[in-house]
């Protein structure tokens, strides 16, 4: 019998986060992290094969730490990527069901309380928000604290998991809520896919940094990768945290590495000045 891979995630249990691991990772073991960097650091420390972490939101954009983490502090291998639909609940301890309507605090992650903003401003315009490291932290919270008068935001599972009473279903702004989960593993590990899932498709993500002061710099960029028809599918800058107007670029290209036109694309850039890393070519995936 084949020993089971450790799969880290955002914790506790019942996060979003967690039912992605459980999608793509069945028949794996989830161990708990309480942050993402955490996570991130499990995989460099050897703790578990793999980290599974939310970068990207429809509503909310990035998930800066996830992309920080990986481009300043622990370099990693993103693997695979899954996408998740995302609804939102609202929630109280069983004894406070009658008193729901005045809660003092709603508890929750930034990005589930940003994808609920119509709903809260209309609602709870006079409520205090607390963030919490996950939705399931937030859930965990309140069921720890019967005596407040508060709520969570977290996901029907969470509810289960905690003992929480669901007051409002489905509280989150937009219908098409969705959020991309990536799978991690360390540089030199070789690469495994999550499951015998099929991929929507492959992609390749690369973080560039262009050179300093070349002026259309970035258009040039862009055109390494027009020119040869790759579909880019994200461009997103991130402060390199060196001064001001200093950025690295992350592109989402809808294509893999092993096709002759990404490296062409690459070996263009490095040639204009840029440097390029490679931060995966990977399957992605969909959760109905
Ligand atoms: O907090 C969670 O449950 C997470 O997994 C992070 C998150 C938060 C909000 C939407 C999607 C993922």
């Amino acid at each position: 019998m084949t020993e089971k891979r450790k799969i880290a995630f955002l914790g506790p249990r019942a996060t979003f986060t967690e039912s992605a691991v459980t999608f793509l990772f069945p028949d794996e073991v989830g161990v708990a992290y309480q942050t993402i960097p955490e996570c991130m650091d499990a995989i460099q420390a050897g703790e578990v094969e793999v980290a599974v972490v939310p970068l990207e939101n429809t509503i909310e954009g990035s998930v800066n730490l996830t992309l920080d983490y990986l481009i300043h502090e622990k370099p990693a291998r993103i693997i695979a990527e899954l996408t998740v639909p995302i609804r939102q609940q609202l929630m109280v301890h069983p004894d406070n069901t009658m008193r729901w309507n005045d809660v003092n605090c709603i508890y929750s992650h930034s990005h589930a309380i940003a994808q609920c903003h119509k709903f809260l401003h209309g609602q709870f315009n006079q409520t205090n928000y607390e963030y919490m490291t996950s939705t399931g932290a937030a859930a965990k919270y309140v069921s720890e604290h019967p005596k407040e008068n508060i709520a969570a935001i977290a996901n029907e599972l969470a509810a289960k998991e905690y003992g929480l009473t669901i007051v409002r279903k489905d509280i989150h702004d937009y219908e098409n809520n969705h959020t991309r989960f990536v799978v991690l593993q360390k540089e030199k590990h070789s690469i495994s896919p999550p499951s015998n899932l099929s991929p929507v498709g492959q992609k390749t993500t690369l973080m560039i940094t262009l050179p300093s002061d070349q002026a259309g710099a970035l258009h040039q960029v862009l055109s390494a990768f027009a020119w040869r028809k790759l579909n880019l599918s994200k461009i997103e800058s991130r402060p390199m945290k060196t001064g001001l107007g200093n950025y690295f670029f992350i592109i989402d290209i809808d294509a893999i590495l092993d096709e002759i036109l990404v490296p062409g694309a690459i070996a263009e850039l490095e040639a204009l000045g840029c440097s390029v890393t490679i931060l995966g070519s990977y399957p992605f995936f969909h959760a109905n």
